[in-house]
């Protein structure tokens, strides 16, 4: 799982990445372009000045000459073919010479606020953009016509049509991108003097935060939402001259198009080696996590008696498994022996170190779960309360003692031996029969009558034997006879064997 995250995390880095250095690219490209761009128009500009300059001084000489007039204007119009019109006028604002002259202004006084700037200004000037006589919208540029004496004759000036077709929009133009970039050129007053969509042309702007930056600086770039909502990259440069500012503006889209292609193409790529990775990964993970799983699930188990061998065949193949599963093996090791103490101690009487009442339960239960047949002998000391009061209570316990040795000593290695009260013994004699346990018990009873107890009269004890198999139904059944033979020894007189028919 962290590893795919983790492959996911840097594919979207990457693309993050991606992303963010074709904007950074788009937009830095489009800042040297509208700088560019505007070097051009500036360039541009700077020509016609000129141009019109070197006329101003051929009409000056001139001026009384109409045909050098006329054909100054028309040389201005067709030679650069720079301007959509040429005009010039004396001092007044009459039309003195026009081309083309199809319009057939000659001898008009020009009224237009282009043509009232020229004759109050007498500089050369770059108009605002405004309506001409023609109904055409229109920047002029235009030089004042001096003498050499420095008499103010009048002014020669060329128009550049805005809407139609003109030496600005050829120059803006032929740049024009198919994936919706696209120019525009506004004046100082964010009046629109160059659109793709003519309609604009003319359309006064309100400030935008792009409007607002290219006042602030003579180039730069900066990211935008247009007017139609659309995320535009956009770079921008002022034309020095005229003050004009040009946009050069990519929509966001168009720019991270190609990334979409190229992820898809890394994604197609990175596919099979990310798969390979995390399956490596997975696998790898499986061998190391497996020999923990298995330690953690035997150490829930802990109980079973063969625990400690299924921990061994655990392959635990490095070295931190492997000292996990030493640990565990000492620590299993160190609880059963604890445990086995406990169970030991739970089940014996610490006076004679035989079995006490939950001991004698456990043997029972085991040896009826082997199907073994059983004989079992109950026996009791004799009048033991008169040793306790003639010897003392420690005597009694030392009687108690010896007495438990001489059972120890007549048993085989697979008798049950138990104390199961005070003065009171039972010995569980598995696959033994009626007769081999009465002779058992009668041997024992001897052997406890001759005992020789240094300080203290002889004892005798009183014994019962019954017998028990499989067909006899419950085995405590056949203990409580064991009891009532022993019982009934004692009323015989004590120091003898009853045994419990079968
Ligand atoms: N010293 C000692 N005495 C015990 C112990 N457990 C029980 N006794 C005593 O053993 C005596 C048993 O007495 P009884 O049950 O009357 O029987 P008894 O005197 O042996 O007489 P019978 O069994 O009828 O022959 C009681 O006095 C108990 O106090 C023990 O662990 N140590």
């Amino acid at each position: 799982m962290s590893a795919f995250v983790t492959l996911a995390n840097s594919f979207y880095a990457s693309y993050r990445v991606q992303r963010q250095l074709l904007i950074d690219n788009t937009l830095e490209e489009n800042r040297v372009y509208a700088t560019k761009l505007a070097a051009s128009t500036e360039q541009f500009l700077k020509s016609m000045q000129k141009q019109l300059a070197y006329s101003s001084v051929i009409a000056a000489r001139n001026f009384d000459d109409p045909a050098v007039l006329q054909s100054e204007t028309a040389r201005l119009k067709y030679q650069t073919d720079s301007f959509n019109s040429v005009v010039l006028t004396n001092a007044q604002g009459k039309i003195l010479a026009t081309s083309p002259d199809s319009l057939q202004l000659v001898g008009h006084i020009l009224k237009t606020p282009g043509a009232l700037e020229a004759l109050e200004e007498r500089r050369p000037l770059i108009s605002k953009p405004y309506t001409s006589v023609a109904q055409n919208l229109v920047v002029v540029i235009s030089t004042p016509i001096f003498t050499a004496e420095g008499k103010y004759l009048g002014y020669i000036a060329g128009t550049i049509y805005l809407r139609q077709k003109s030496i600005l929009n050829e120059l803006l133009g032929e740049h024009y991108y198919r994936d919706g970039s696209y120019i525009a050129v506004l004046d100082k007053e964010r009046r629109i003097l160059y659109h793709p969509d003519a309609y604009r042309i003319g359309e006064v702007v309100k400030p935008r935060p792009l409007t607002e930056a290219v006042r602030k600086e003579s180039n730069g770039s900066l990211m935008v939402t247009n007017l139609a909502g659309q995320n535009m990259l956009a770079g921008y440069a002022v034309v020095p001259s005229s003050g004009w500012e040009i946009i050069t503006q990519r929509p966001t889209n168009s720019t991270l198009k190609p990334l979409e292609g190229l992820m898809v193409k890394v994604l197609k790529h990175l596919t099979p080696l990310a798969l390979l990775t995390l399956l490596c990964v997975w696998l790898f993970s499986r061998m190391i996590a497996r020999p923990l799983w298995l330690l953690a699930r035997s150490a829930n188990e802990m109980d079973k008696p063969d625990i400690s061998s299924n921990i061994r065949e655990i392959p635990s193949w490095y070295f931190e498994s492997n000292q996990l599963k030493r640990a565990l093996l000492i620590g299993i090791n160190l609880l059963q022996k604890k445990i086995g103490k406990l169970k030991f101690e739970t089940q014996t009487d610490p006076m004679t170190g035989l079995f006490n009442r939950r001991g004698l339960a456990m043997a029972l239960e085991s040896v009826v779960q082997m199907r073994q047949q059983f004989s079992a002998i109950t026996l009791d000391i004799d009048h033991f309360k008169t040793i306790n009061d003639s010897y003392g209570h420690d005597t009694g316990d030392e009687v108690i003692r010896t007495l438990a040795e001489q059972i120890r000593h007549n048993a085989r290695e697979s008798d049950i031996l138990c104390r199961v009260g005070g003065e009171e013994f039972l010995v569980l004699l598995p696959d033994t029969t009626l007769a081999e346990a009465e002779m058992i018990a009668e041997r024992l009873r001897q052997n406890v009558e001759i005992l020789v107890l240094p300080g203290i009269r002889p004892i005798t004890i009183s014994l019962g034997v019954s017998y028990w198999n499989q067909q006899m139904g419950e085995p405590e059944t056949s203990l409580k006879r064991a009891d009532e033979a022993l019982y009934k020894a004692k009323q015989e007189g004590r120091n003898r064997v009853v045994v419990v028919p079968e």
